[in-house]
């Protein structure tokens, strides 16, 4: 039995738990963690006994970020392509198959310690749960290896067998690989299916043939989608009810709308109801590729929900960097604080359809704090989470507890 750990004398704390309402950030207070449980939130003047005792100082505490887009199993560098994209050079999708080429070329061992390097990166730096993409096989066999090697260390795996469809291969007998052989190869590994809807990577026709065929197989569904431009990716997730379409840099009105109605029967101050297609912000990636920022205000005024994610890959965003993101949401998306921990937090865990769940249903919602979910909570080394978008690029995660351990830095 581990023991329980009583956090006390938290200066502020965002439980981003929607059932709260405007209670949902409460000033000196305290939360005992109980094994991977919380068991108690409250005033710390109430706080019960505890095993352990943690003294905040004062400090800001909010749940650990949920990061529900990263590509990490992979291997090599492409830093002269980011030097040549910061010197005019547009981003192409055909840099996946350079990933591609070190990734296959890595041995197990490598990449799973590469791996592993990573969620430990990202877990010091206040990421609780983790969500990655295959997508740097791209043939079966390798395709079912980094499945396999990812659904050892991180929480989500996504199938993403449809990145790129690799040298020597025609689209159509590819597409066909990946909706057959490559998707019965990786299932016993992935929650999830992904596709990578855009000009250079799959055509709208053939990734309603991937999103058919994963969705048959039990998949839940995500779409890459109206990242470099204009094009149907959000309208097929919409249409597929995929739980999230990630980058929308490039949005019709239609689009927005589309993703609007998804939300039609969920009600955001208590997040009750049926959840639609959350629209994934990658701020890291957009800042990297230059692309114009996604447009996270006019999302969330239409009513939809939304996430921010990292998208830590080698060649778009090669950063785990949750702080940053919220930060450049905060001083470059329109966003409030609040909206964006929201985002990084309860939004992500939305997009993973990992809300909800306390005790009594066998699951344990992540993103929130709450009595039952799972215990996921940072500390920052300031006293209010503002001072995220406050003191940019500062070392403000001061702790970080995963499913009721402490994360130690790696
Ligand atoms: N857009 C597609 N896939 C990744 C980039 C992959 C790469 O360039 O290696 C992304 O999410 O940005
Ligand atoms: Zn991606």
């Amino acid at each position: 039995m581990s023991p329980s750990t009583l956090i006390t004398n938290i200066g502020e704390l965002s439980t981003m738990d929607p059932s709260r309402g405007a209670d949902a950030v409460l000033t000196d207070a305290a939360v005992v963690l109980d094994g991977e449980r919380i068991a108690w939130i409250g005033p710390a003047a109430e706080a019960p006994a505890a095993d352990e005792i943690h003294d905040a100082g004062g400090r800001a505490m909010l749940p650990g970020w949920v990061d529900s887009h990263t590509h990490l199993v992979f291997a090599g560098d492409r830093s002269t392509e980011f030097e040549a994209r910061m010197a005019g050079e547009p981003y192409q999708a055909g840099g996946i198959a350079v990933t591609t080429e070190a990734t296959r070329a890595a041995g197990d061992f490598d990449l799973t310690r590469l791996l592993l390097a990573r969620q430990a990166e990202a877990a010091a730096g206040g990421t609780t749960w983790l969500e990655t993409k295959t997508g740097y096989g791209l043939d079966v066999e390798q395709e079912a290896r980094s499945a396999r090697i990812a659904s050892t260390v991180v929480d989500d795996v996504t199938f993403l067998g449809a990145h790129l469809v690799p040298a020597g291969s025609g689209p159509e007998e590819y597409t066909d690989l990946v909706c057959g052989p490559m998707l019965a190869a990786v299932r016993p590994y992935v929650q999830w299916a992904d596709v990578f809807c855009e000009r250079g990577a799959f055509t709208e026709e053939q990734s309603r043939r991937v999103l058919t065929a994963c969705r048959d197989a039990g998949l839940g569904l995500r779409v890459h989608g109206n990242q470099l431009g204009p094009g149907g990716g959000v309208r097929l997730a919409v249409e597929f009810g995929a739980a999230s379409v990630d980058h929308v840099n490039y949005l019709a009105d239609s689009d927005v709308a589309a993703l609007a109605g998804s939300w039609r029967d969920w009600d955001a101050q208590t997040g009750s109801g049926q959840p639609g297609t959350v629209a994934t912000c990658l701020p890291a990636c957009d800042l990297s590729t230059r692309q114009p920022l996604a447009p996270a205000r006019r999302l969330l005024d239409a009513g939809v929900e939304i996430a921010l994610a990292s998208n830590c890959n080698p060649g778009t965003s090669y950063t785990s960097s949750m702080n940053f993101c919220v930060a450049t949401a905060v001083l470059q998306m329109e966003l409030s604080v609040a909206e964006a921990l929201r985002a990084a937090t309860y939004g992500g865990a939305l997009a993973l359809r990992r809300h909800t769940g306390a005790d009594e249903d066998g699951k344990r919602a992540v993103g929130s704090i709450a009595v039952g979910h799972r215990a996921d909570v940072q500390l920052l080394n300031a006293p209010s989470a503002a001072h995220l978008a406050y003191r940019p690029g500062m070392p403000l995660t001061a702790a970080v507890w995963r499913a009721g351990k402490r994360v130690r830095k790696p």
